[in-house]
């Protein structure tokens, strides 16, 4: 297998609970070796499609192929895949060397105690957690118990690992460290790692590819930078939280909404017309200005939030919808705002991604 190949694919996998949809004819398959995050909103399928891939539940239809093997009809415990759980699962009355054991001692085959030890030893290590064999899972913390989580996976040598949300049990500042360890703890083995969040900060910092499942259909997968640059519908583009977001109406070359009319030069197929500028390429202006650099939108000033690279500043518009503006301070001391006045949000037009219905057609 080459590092381009699919380590696992999926044909048409289609997934109903009742009269729900939540898997729909899902065609998806991930690089060998690689990082893939995979991000929805809630209810969007993402764990629905982890637990096919694991053998957990069965997809109504579709096939499901893994180091180029159809393994749709093989139980979950003959497919070779880890699955690291949201809430880590680890058994409270056994030791961390014997939760990460847990799996070796109990698998199909036999394996030797003297290699339990070494593989055991082998995944406390590469996690970083050497020297806690002993303790059990109530005296270790929330990031060490997902170290565990995951060393009990790698311990089996598996190909591919699913991870269920795995930093959502943790605070802000060990999410972000634990986010830079999978990454690192993935580069030193072979093999691919798919991660499911709801956090597109996360989907975008970590992976190396971004799967976004909308509605139980994957609809774009591509790089974070792509993702960012050029969500492919106007859901994509929303579920970032980077873009304000405007309906309105395409017509003769022109985008007419809040902001009057902006001169639009390429349309990507959507349901509906909207017009989306990220919130750092939209800029602050006096109401009485005269440059400009496009549209104009008359709003109402609300309030600030210092992120610690940028600061993002929140607007009202006359219909009382909320947009932002987000300034890097790289760019130097952000201006003086009253909350309360009005200001005019401009942009540069050819700065925006415009979705519309006629383009569908
Ligand atoms: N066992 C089940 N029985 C009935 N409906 C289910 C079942 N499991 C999931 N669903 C429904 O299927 C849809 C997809 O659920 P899933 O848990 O895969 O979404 P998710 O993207 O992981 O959501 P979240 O981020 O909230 O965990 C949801 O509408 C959910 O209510």
């Amino acid at each position: 297998m080459t590092q381009s190949d699919p380590i696992f694919r999926l044909e048409g996998v289609t997934r109903r609970y009742g009269n729900l949809t939540a898997l729909d004819g899902i065609d998806f398959g991930a690089e060998d070796n690689s990082y893939i995050a995979l991000l929805g909103p809630s209810g969007s399928g993402k764990t629905s499609l982890l637990r096919v891939i694991a053998g957990f539940e069965a997809p109504d239809t579709g096939r499901i192929w893994f180091q180029g093997r159809d393994i749709t009809d093989l139980p979950a415990h003959e497919r070779g895949i880890g699955f690291v759980f949201q809430n880590f699962a680890l058994f409270p009355h056994l030791t961390i060397f014997e939760n990460v054991a847990f799996g070796l001692r109990n698998g199909a085959t036999k394996v030797p105690d003297a290699e339990i030890t070494d593989r055991v030893r082998a995944s406390i290590d590469m996690v970083g957690l050497a020297g806690l064999e002993d303790r059990n899972p109530d005296q270790i913390s929330g990031g060490q118990k997902q170290r565990v989580a995951l060393a009990r996976s790698l311990v089996m040598q598996p190909k591919l690992v699913l991870l269920d949300e795995p930093l959502g049990a943790l605070d802000a500042n060990l999410r972000e460290r634990m986010q830079t360890e999978l990454r690192t703890i993935r580069e030193r083995l072979d093999v691919t790692f798919l991660h499911v969040t709801g956090s597109e900060t996360e989907a975008l910092a970590m992976g190396d590819r971004v799967a976004v499942l909308d509605a139980g259909r994957i609809v774009q997968y591509d790089t974070p930078d792509a993702i960012y640059d050029r969500p492919i519908i106007s859901d994509v583009a929303l579920f970032l939280n980077r873009f304000n977001l405007f309906e309105g109406t395409l017509k003769d070359g022109s985008f007419h909404g809040a902001f009057g009319a902006a001169p639009v030069s390429s349309v990507r197929a959507n349901d509906s017309d909207v017009y989306a500028i990220r919130y750092d390429r939209t800029r602050i202006f006096d109401t009485d200005a005269s440059d400009l650099p496009g549209p104009a939108l008359p709003v109402r000033y609300l309030a600030s939030e210092y992120l610690g690279s940028s600061i993002i500043f929140l607007f009202e518009t006359a219909d009382h919808k909320t947009v932002e503006v987000d300034h890097h301070l790289s760019l130097g001391e952000p201006r003086d705002l009253s909350v309360g006045q009005n200001y005019i949000l401009s942009w540069d037009p050819a700065q925006a991604i415009v979705f519309g219905k006629e383009a569908a057609q």
